[in-house]
């Protein structure tokens, strides 16, 4: 089958997106699709492909160009000469979407920041809330773990990221008949387990509580941690508990005389930013807005550290469990709504580490997933 699409050059960079006009639709799996390396011929493209056979299926090309030809540097990843390819997928986790690279081979990032930012772009790339790389195990682990957010920046760690990387290493058949294995990341070794109803339950480790390694400069209290203290963000006082869960988050059930905050009519766009860069976190935060229940149903919204309002944030719901057992509020075993869906979190007494329970899934939100061949122009 031969694909064809006119496109302009200079292009670096091609989404291919399957259509079909059969009603029920399969499309194969990433590996399977074999695409010859694509030929640019004036601004027509091709690849073929003898992987797709169902006559009604076709494939559309549309170019986006991330960066004109002559001024990619010669050690970017466009440039790359080997297959001329290079294979994003994209999954989820409660709607906190990520495009997965595999890379396997090399301790490098297949992307840059500055790529991925442009990747991340909702309207002009392939949108997400990061990037995520997985890479060959580092110190013991079996595999790396890297992360950059939609604004470039690398966090330590991702909490339904690291589900999805389970779900990732699943899918390209690297279990080895395992459910479960380690993980290298800036956060410590995370172990995910493949659960028998789909979903994935991860040992996040423990909650890091001393004020200085959050970080964050409020006052500590005696025992050094930040426990349902007042700050000033923007002329209103709320009370927070500042946990990390690798990465900072300042969890807060209220401003001072508040009895229970309702999240859904917090305006996020104008609130978050103003916790995310204030002073009193050096490297900035990730903040979670909580309305408590009952003592093991919480429900947040969240501002993200360089990714602003996501659907769901893992490290944030273990963060939001450990801080309301903290102020008292909550059991040790709860259900945490956020707007993509539930977690189930789990601050175990006997080895202090918090258990996150959740899906991960290919996404569907391109119908098929989204194939981006980096093809250099000719
Ligand atoms: N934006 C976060 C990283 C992603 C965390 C979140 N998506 C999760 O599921 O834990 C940060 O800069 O710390």
């Amino acid at each position: 089958m031969t694909i064809t699409g006119i496109v302009s050059s200079p292009i670096t960079y091609l989404n291919l997106r399957s259509h079909t006009t059969a009603s029920s639709f399969s499309f194969p799996p990433i590996n399977s699709l074999k695409l010859s390396s694509p030929t640019l011929q004036s601004n027509t493209i091709t690849f073929t492909t003898t992987s797709l056979r169902n006559p009604n299926s076709r494939l559309s090309v549309s170019a986006i160009s991330l960066s004109s030809q002559e001024n990619v540097s010669q050690t970017s990843f466009l440039d790359r000469r080997e297959s001329g390819v290079l294979h994003f997928v994209k999954y989820h986790g409660l709607g906190n979407d990520f495009i997965m690279v595999n890379n396997l081979d090399s301790m490098e990032p297949k992307v840059t920041p500055e790529q991925a930012v442009k990747l991340c772009d909702r309207n002009f790339g392939i949108g997400a809330d990061g990037v995520i790389f997985a890479m060959p195990g580092w110190s013991g682990a079996d595999y790396t773990m890297r992360i950059f957010n939609s604004d470039g920046s690398e966090p330590e760690m991702c909490g339904n990221g690291v589900r999805c990387f389970a779900k990732f290493i699943s899918d390209l058949n690297c279990l080895n008949g395992r459910q479960s294995f380690t993980v290298h990341t800036g956060a410590g070794l995370i172990i995910p387990e493949m659960q028998h109803d789909g979903k994935v339950k991860v040992d996040m480790g423990e909650p890091v509580l001393k004020a200085s390694d959050v970080p964050t400069k409020i006052p500590p209290n005696k025992d050094q941690s930040v426990v349902k203290t007042k700050i000033e963000v923007d002329g209103v006082n709320w009370n927070v508990t500042c946990v990390s869960m690798g990465n900072p988050h300042c969890v807060t059930f209220g401003r001072e005389g508040d009895q229970n905050l309702v999240v859904d009519e917090l305006n996020l766009a104008e609130i978050g930013p103003k916790f995310e860069h204030h002073k009193l976190f050096p490297a900035r935060t990730n903040t979670e807005f909580v309305q408590v229940f009952s003592r093991s149903h919480l429900k947040m919204r969240v501002w993200e550290r360089g990714a602003g309002a996501t659907l769901a944030c893992g490290t944030g719901a273990c963060a939001v469990v450990v801080a309301a057992i903290l102020e008292g509020r909550s059991e040790r075993n709860c259900t945490v709504d956020l707007p993509g869906g539930p977690l189930e979190i789990e601050w175990r007494e006997d080895d202090n580490h918090v258990y996150m329970t959740g899906p991960a899934e290919l996404a569907k939100s391109k119908a098929v997933p989204v194939l981006l061949i980096l093809a250099h122009a000719a």
